[in-house]
């Protein structure tokens, strides 16, 4: 098992610079696998926020904005690089503070950092292309105009995200904001901040220019809020729960200032009965168990063609009774604690109430027996679940999956689609066809055939209905945070003619 280091003691990240908190306040940082307190992190509050904003704002204008905002794309990807390669650098030690900090295994800490370090590259590539792209011409039907696209960063961005990838969803936005020429402040979660607030120290190490990304922990309402409602912040993107987007969205029409979501979900997995039933469990656990079932997208709700639907669900168990649950820092470990005590009393509720409403808890549903400390909950199968059922209706972000049976295909779709959420969905069989029938009929913004989860950079990410509104990742992601400007230019040496000049006296 690695040794686990020593938490940094941070400041806010404003200016390019450490700070004090204005309040002189901190939150304790609790490693959820032993509960034990392991260190704290700032906590701000409205002063700061403008501290932060100021800071961005300063950068963004700075020198007419020759150095970032309208510097070459290529300026801005040469930063972009040199911190996804201190991420490389540092991917083992990035990968122990996630871990230490959110309960996920360390395994798959050390992916997200992976994936973190791909996607500063990916939109390092999108930045160098961006020069290519701008002034591109549009076809008119008149020829005495020309007219020509510019596209430019849309200014001063507030990324607010949440705990359960941290600093791969902060990435999700941060690196495209920059490439964009944007700059930034970023309020990851308060439950997990730490690798956030490393992501400051790595910008120090490399000179990005004071103020292009600034960072500030503290709760949501200190700290999230007065940043949404900034009068001079010009665009928040946000992840996280549905009730918060809908209150950032609220305050931000104040000012018609837009706002991207990226909500929560209660996806589908729909398996029929020509498949490999191991093969398809395995994709079943995949995309609820991991991670915790802590995932946007996980594929909580399980559809099952009747005829395979016994089987099925005997080697769902089997498999899931395989799980090594464990401290998430040893090796092998594929399930760790959920991210606090608050999430741990929030799924076990659920699954309470579940089994109040009548459903039954085929396996799991406590905590596992060899555990005593840290908030670890067994991998959870609820059965005889009906659709009125708070566990078919809401998102409970934890290892809890539930089960329904159907017949035909027609029935799978309407099951699939009973949910006010539309961020995933998953069909697996082997007719292909009715895979890509599946595809189109399923109101969501991510569709996976015989796979769930698999999520990559260049491919767009998003929700449809209370799941959100817009894209991240792929050029999409870097249009969040492009302002499309149209030049119209008359072109003829001739009056345009629309008035008779005035009569000579
Ligand atoms: N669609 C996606 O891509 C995606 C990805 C990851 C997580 N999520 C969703 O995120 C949720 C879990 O994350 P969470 O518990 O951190 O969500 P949350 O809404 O509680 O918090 C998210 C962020 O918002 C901040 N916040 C809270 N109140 C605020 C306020 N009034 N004003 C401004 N900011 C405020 C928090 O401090 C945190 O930084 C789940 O619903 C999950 O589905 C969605
Ligand atoms: C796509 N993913 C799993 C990294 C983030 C969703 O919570």
């Amino acid at each position: 098992m690695a040794a686990p280091p020593a938490i940094p003691r941070r400041g806010l990240f404003i200016g390019g610079g450490w700070r004090e908190p204005s309040l002189g306040r901190r939150l304790p940082v609790v490693n959820p696998a032993t509960e034990a307190t392991i260190g704290d992190i700032p906590a701000a509050t409205g002063e700061d926020v403008e501290l932060a904003v100021s800071a961005a704002r300063d950068a963004f204008g700075h020198d007419g904005g020759r150095h970032w905002s309208r510097a070459p794309g290529a300026v801005r990807a040469k930063y972009l690089k040199a911190i996804a390669a201190k991420i490389k650098d540092k991917k083992s030690y990035l990968a122990l503070l996630e871990t230490l900090d959110s309960g996920k295994p360390l395994d798959e800490a050390a992916g997200d950092m992976e994936d973190v370090a791909a996607c500063f590259e990916y939109y390092a590539d999108l930045a160098e292309a961006l020069d290519g792209k701008q002034r591109s011409p549009i076809s008119l039907p008149m020829e005495n105009f020309e007219s020509y696209i510019l596209k430019e960063p849309i200014g001063v961005v507030g990324l607010i995200t949440p705990w359960n990838y941290p600093l791969l969803m902060a990435t999700w936005k941060v690196a495209p904001a920059l490439a964009a020429g944007c700059t930034a402040v970023l309020k990851p979660s308060e439950l997990a901040s730490l690798t956030c607030l490393e992501l400051g120290g790595i910008c120090a190490e490399i000179g990005l220019p004071p103020g292009v990304l600034n960072i500030i922990t503290g709760l949501g309402p200190e700290a999230g809020a007065p940043l949404a409602s900034h009068p001079h912040v010009d665009k928040i993107a946000f992840t996280g729960s549905t009730e918060t987007g809908k209150r950032i969205m609220i305050t931000a029409s104040q000012m018609v200032k837009p706002v991207s979501l990226e909500l929560g979900g209660k996806s589908p997995l729909i398996v029929f009965d020509d498949v490999d039933i191991d093969k398809a469990v395995e994709w079943a656990m995949f995309g609820c168990f991991a991670n915790a079932g802590q995932v946007c997208s996980a594929t909580s709700r399980l559809l099952l063609h009747e005829k395979i639907a016994k089987r099925f669900l005997d080697r769902l168990v089997a498999w899931a009774k395989s799980i090594k649950i464990s401290d998430p820092l040893e090796e092998g470990c594929r399930l760790g604690s959920v991210v606090s005590e608050g999430q741990y009393q929030k799924i076990m509720k659920f699954i309470s109430t579940a089994r109040c409403e009548g459903a039954t808890i085929l396996y799991g549903g406590a905590r596992p027996q060899h555990l005593k400390r840290g908030f670890f909950i067994e991998p959870t199968i609820i059965t005889n679940v009906s659709t009125s059922n708070q566990i078919w209706r809401e998102e409970v972000f934890g290892p809890v999956i539930c089960v329904k049976e159907f017949r035909t295909e027609r029935e799978a779709v309407e099951l699939a689609n009973n949910t006010h959420y539309g961020l995933a969905g998953a069909v697996i069989s082997n007719d292909l066809e009715r895979c890509e029938r599946i595809s189109k009929a399923i109101q969501s913004g991510i569709i996976w055939i015989n796979c769930s989860q698999p999520c990559f950079v260049q491919a767009p990410w998003g929700g449809n209905k209370r799941s959100g509104f817009g894209r991240e990742l792929g050029e999409w992601g870097l249009d969040n945070y492009l302002s499309v400007k149209q030049v119209t230019k008359y072109c003829s040496d001739e009056p345009y003619g629309w008035y008779r000049p005035p009569s000579k006296l």
